[in-house]
């Protein structure tokens, strides 16, 4: 038996699930991409090779062991894109809660049924079709839900907005005891710096009090201000659009000491250093080239 216990993004970790990009499919076509940094480099002959995206959850998946983390992973359905775990279900305290994910998507789930059959049954949530989250968007701090959301009438037609206010809502009713704050984010669907696909895409903390922010992925200011006044703007690092681009805030905590980022990140993992953390460098760009990073291709089961 799993017993779940995620109680915030940072403390130290026991068990993992990590995504796997073997069988990732082929090159998909730009009109079956669901977001617009793939479709870029699809378009440009640059679309990241399945050998090489296999090396690097490797490289992810070294540093684990090297922190006794119990590692999972996902079942491989034949062709099809299983980097990206974190969207497919998340854990709250000892419940994980499955998502209603994009429909390309959706098929994913399957192959961490066998996962999913070690865990309490009365501890896995599932809800209606109508209700969307991705765990990229759910994120949890203190007595906080921080939740990742998109307001505009236009939704439906936004291929990068994978959680509705109905969402929100549903994991309010859930946790009740918990502040639940949600953001509307800034999205596109064909400019990638433009578009903040989950929440980790443009903010995440780290350790005990800081947290990586892009201002300009949140529609609202009072949104931004919220996080100001919550973290004081001394213990915030901004980044800028094409550091957001490069996904500098979808790093992954191992502990509120110890931070998984990519090795090009020279001005963030310096800022980390400085404010003394082990920082485990590991090359992640060519999953990066897929709008997702190291949090993205992560479901925590099991923190201290
Ligand atoms: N938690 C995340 N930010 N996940 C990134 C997922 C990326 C994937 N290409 C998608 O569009 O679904």
């Amino acid at each position: 038996m799993i017993k779940l216990n995620v109680q915030d993004e940072t403390s130290r970790l026991r068990a993992v699930i990590l995504g796997i990009a073997e069988s990732n499919g082929p090159i998909p076509k730009v009109e079956d991409a669901y977001d617009p940094k793939s479709i870029e480099h699809i378009k440009a002959g640059t679309y990241p090779l399945e050998k090489d995206m296999i090396q690097e959850m490797e490289a992810l998946n070294k540093v684990f062991k090297k922190y006794d983390v119990k590692v999972y992973r996902p079942k491989v359905i034949p062709n099809y894109n299983q980097i990206f775990s974190r969207d497919i279900a998340f854990v709250i305290e000892d419940k994980l809660v499955k998502s209603n994910i994009l429909p390309d998507r959706e098929k994913e789930i399957n192959a961490i049924q066998y996962i999913l059959d070690q865990i309490n049954p009365a501890k896995i949530i599932e809800t209606t079709d109508d209700i969307h989250f991705e765990g990229g968007d759910v994120m949890l701090w203190n007595n906080h839900i921080f939740i990742g959301t998109y307001k505009g009438e236009d939704y439906k037609d936004i291929i990068t907005a994978r959680t509705n206010m109905k969402g929100v809502n549903f994991i309010k009713n859930l946790f009740p005891n918990k502040i639940v704050k949600e953001f509307d984010l800034v999205k596109s669907n064909t400019i990638a710096r433009d578009n903040s696909l989950h929440l980790d895409c443009c903010f995440q903390p780290v350790g005990k009090d800081k947290a990586i922010i892009h201002k300009e992925g949140f529609k609202n200011e009072e949104d931004y201000n919220y996080l100001v006044n919550l973290f004081g703007m001394e213990n915030l690092f901004h980044i800028s659009k094409d550091e957001m681009y490069q996904m500098f805030s979808n790093v992954f905590s191992i502990s509120d000491q110890v931070v998984v980022s990519e090795k090009n990140f020279t001005r963030l993992n310096n800022w980390l250093r400085e404010q003394g953390f082990t920082v485990e460098e590991v090359p992640y760009a060519e999953i990066g080239k897929q709008e997702g990073l190291l949090r993205c291709t992560t479901i925590p089961l099991i923190r201290d």
